[in-house]
């Protein structure tokens, strides 16, 4: 299968370079990232240590494909759509966390949109070098309920081929759901407070913050008709929180490096679906006035 990386950052390029094992991978990245993969290579360390020589460029205007992975962060789904739309793919699946970005592609992209979510871990730590973190599993959908399913059983397949453990839902919405609560929860606790996920797992008051999200943000997926309960979008909290105790989440280390966060496609959806029914998400909606607040005074907003 031919296959484009749109995103070659963290896990775009732990991704793309896994995949490279059976399938034709072009990453399309940034420099220095993108000059080093061209010279020398994508090396893989952590979880498995391997190295791979996927195509790099910087240009992914009128790409052709059978399947385009889309790994940017959330706030620059906009900008990849658009040039997706330049090009010809199989499939577009989007690996992002966050809610909203399955709609901006299909708004822009003629070619079936596969929604997906991974737990996998990655960090980019130099160029050329991806650290992966944690194992993890691909879960894939169609992102229209009505949707065909063949592409997603493609996509399913080009994962399994390059041995990622992968599951096919019909509910990819609510998996989608669930892992908004949980980034709801913990993200912006974490970022906030500057501690690892693990100080929001039992008891305390980053949990109880925590916690409250998480009920907040199940309440409005049940609104949206999806069937998440505030136990299970709790217990997904605890659960994730504890395994991933000494990490420190993707919101957490934006703020620590000075970047702009992912809030707008996390809280800030949260807000704007319940705000849309006219219900009341207090938590969130301080959540994400205090991210916004510091990106607008760190100059990352636009
Ligand atoms: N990292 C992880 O372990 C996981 C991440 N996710 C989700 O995956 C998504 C990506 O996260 P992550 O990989 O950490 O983010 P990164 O910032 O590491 O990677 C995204 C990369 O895409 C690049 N990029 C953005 N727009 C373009 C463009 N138009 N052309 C070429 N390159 C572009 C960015 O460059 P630049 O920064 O210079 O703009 C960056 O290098 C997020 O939604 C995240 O929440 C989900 C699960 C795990
Ligand atoms: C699940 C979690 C919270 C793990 O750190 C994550 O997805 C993130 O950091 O964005």
């Amino acid at each position: 299968m031919r296959v484009v990386v749109f995103g070659a950052g963290s896990l775009g390029s732990l991704v793309g370079g896994r995949l490279a094992r059976a399938h034709d991978v072009t990453l399309v990245g940034r420099d220095p990232h993108v000059s080093a993969v061209q010279r020398s290579g994508l090396r893989v360390t952590g979880v498995e240590t391997f190295e791979t020589q996927p195509a790099a460029t910087t240009d992914g205007t009128g790409t052709n494909a059978d399947l385009a992975l889309v790994t940017v962060k959330a706030y620059d789904t906009e900008a990849a759509a658009r040039t997706l739309a330049t090009g010809e793919y199989g499939a577009v699946c989007s690996l992002q966390n966050g809610m909203g970005n399955e709609d901006v592609l299909a708004a822009h992209v003629d070619a079936p949109v596969v929604a997906g979510t991974v737990t996998c871990g990655a960090r980019l730590a130099d160029p050329g070098h991806v650290e992966w973190l944690g194992r993890g599993t691909v879960t894939l959908g169609p992102w229209r309920p009505e949707g065909d399913t063949a592409p997603v059983e493609r996509v399913a397949a080009a994962f399994r081929a390059a041995d990622f453990p992968t599951d096919v839902t019909s509910d990819i919405r609510r998996r989608l759901w669930e892992k908004l609560a949980v980034n709801a929860a913990i993200n912006p606790v974490t970022a906030l407070a500057r501690v690892e996920n693990g100080a929001v797992a039992g008891e305390g008051p980053l949990a109880a913050v925590a916690t409250a999200a998480a009920r907040e943000t199940a309440a409005v997926a049940r609104a949206d008709g999806v069937d998440l309960s505030a136990a299970t979008a709790t217990t997904a909290v605890e659960t994730v929180a504890s395994e991933t105790a000494r990490n420190q989440s993707s919101m957490h280390r934006d703020v620590a490096r000075g970047r702009r966060t992912e809030i707008d496609a996390i809280n800030g959806f949260v807000v704007d679906r319940a705000a849309d029914r006219g219900e009341s998400v207090p938590v969130n909606r301080v959540l994400t006035s205090l991210i916004r607040g510091w990106e607008a005074d760190a100059g990352r907003r636009e």
